[in-house]
């Protein structure tokens, strides 16, 4: 039997099997098993690189966002406005066969944006062109869903499943689990909190499926089995997701409104061009990016061309800023000055610790180099940067 067929099997055993008490630790153990089997089916096969052709896009520019959707929802009209590049679009279904991509020019950052064949129900049973895409969208910081509004809102449920069979997991933060396999031991089972999903024996049977007898657990909040498994898996992929509800230029305006309430939701028209500028901004502020401006000494930074860092991907503090500019170069600093909202006063005396924040301005003054204008400090507040009175307005400094 193959791994969907036993994957289904256990499925159908599931759902024949009632709910209660008594059956909790049997039902805990089948889905086990199923991620166990879903984590045997993700691996690639033998002998191939894993993308598959027409995938192998090499990343670009300071952050990556994937389009997922049905076919014909939308996507590739989405791509063309957005960045300018054509991707082919049609009213018949998968028009688009490989990943197209394309740029979005924001903020002075470039963002790679991906259009990819639609999927469908099944996909992550490798349907249609399913484990590819769904490798794409692991591989992005951020995950546009393209919805027709049109359409059943079922389908935003449908693609959610076929993602998290495979392992993504949108809009969630990791489970606050501990969980750390030993050699010898026995398993040590703790939480600091009262657990209403759990106990000590279901944990113990899940970990014995997985063949674990030594480990140390510490729940650290009130996890469900499924968090328990993704944790031990350890191969989940957490990430965001916006969903765009597209063609609103067909549906009513009660709708319209119904939808644009709903969480982590914008509404578009590409055929209208309505909306694609909080689409933008929605996904701008999603992505969690960092600007950090270099102000050479003397001179006023240039703020068209900013060092970009991601939020997400470890945020960033003062030694990464250096280490972008010059792998060599932290081990001349002497101290930084920032100007912005990380800053308590203007420029701030900073060490390579300091975490920036977006659009802070940062001038590295070395080892055995005078600071800008002598050596008070205050006195370098002459030469702040031009743009940082602006910015106070906006976001007055913390005190
Ligand atoms: N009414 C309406 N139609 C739209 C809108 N945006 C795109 N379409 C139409 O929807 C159809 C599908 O568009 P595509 O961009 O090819 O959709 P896709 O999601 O890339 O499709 P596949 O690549 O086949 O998965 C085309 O006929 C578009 O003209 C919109 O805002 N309103
Ligand atoms: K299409
Ligand atoms: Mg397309």
């Amino acid at each position: 039997m193959g791994i969907i067929e036993r994957i289904k099997e256990i499925e159908a055993e599931m759902a024949r099997t009632q709910k209660n008490k008594a059956t909790e630790y049997h039902l805990g153990q089948l889905k086990a098993k199923i991620a166990k089997l879903r984590t045997q089916l993700l691996e690639p096969p033998k002998g191939s690189s894993g993308a598959g052709e027409g995938f192998e896009v090499t990343k670009f520019g300071d952050g990556r966002v994937a389009l997922i959707g049905f076919p014909s929802v939308g996507k590739s009209t989405l791509l063309t406005m957005l960045t300018g590049t054509h991707s082919e679009a049609a009213s018949y279904e998968f028009t688009t066969l490989t990943c197209i991509p394309g740029i979005i020019h924001y903020n002075d950052t470039k963002i790679q944006l991906l259009d990819l064949p639609g999927i469908i129900e099944g996909a992550s049973e490798g349907k249609g062109r399913g484990r590819q895409v769904i490798a794409v969208a692991k591989s992005s910081d951020l995950v546009l869903m393209v919805l027709d509004a049109s359409k059943s809102e079922g389908h935003r449920q449908i693609l959610t499943k076929e993602l998290e069979a495979v392992g993504l997991r949108l809009n969630k933060r990791p489970p606050q689990i501990y969980f750390k396999k030993k050699k010898t031991g026995g398993i040590s089972f703790n939480s600091t909190l009262p657990l209403t999903h759990v106990d000590e024996k279901l944990c113990y049977q899940i970990l014995h499926e997985y063949k674990i007898h030594n480990a140390e657990v510490l729940f650290r909040e009130d996890a469900t089995v499924d968090d328990f498994i993704d944790v031990i898996e350890g191969n989940r992929k957490y990430i965001k997701c916006v969903y765009v509800y597209n063609k609103i230029d067909v549906i009513g305006i009660d709708d319209v409104d119904k939808l644009a309430r709903q969480p982590n939701s914008v509404v578009i028209s590409c055929n209208l061009k309505l909306n694609l500028d909080r689409l933008l901004s929605k996904m701008w502020e999603e992505m969690g990016l960092v600007r950090v401006y270099t102000k050479p000494q003397g001179q006023q930074p240039d703020f068209s061309d900013p060092a970009v860092f991601s939020a997400d991907r470890g945020g960033c503090m003062v030694k990464d800023f250096c280490n972008h500019i010059h792998r060599n170069l932290i081990k001349d600093v002497k101290y930084v000055l920032v100007w912005g909202t990380s800053a308590r006063h203007y420029p701030q005396h900073c060490g390579l610790g300091h975490v920036l924040q977006d659009e802070d301005v940062v001038q590295i003054v070395k080892k055995k180099e005078k600071e800008e204008g002598g050596r008070g400090r205050f006195k370098s507040h002459s030469t702040a940067p031009a743009r940082i009175s602006d910015r106070e307005k906006k976001a007055p400094l913390k005190t």
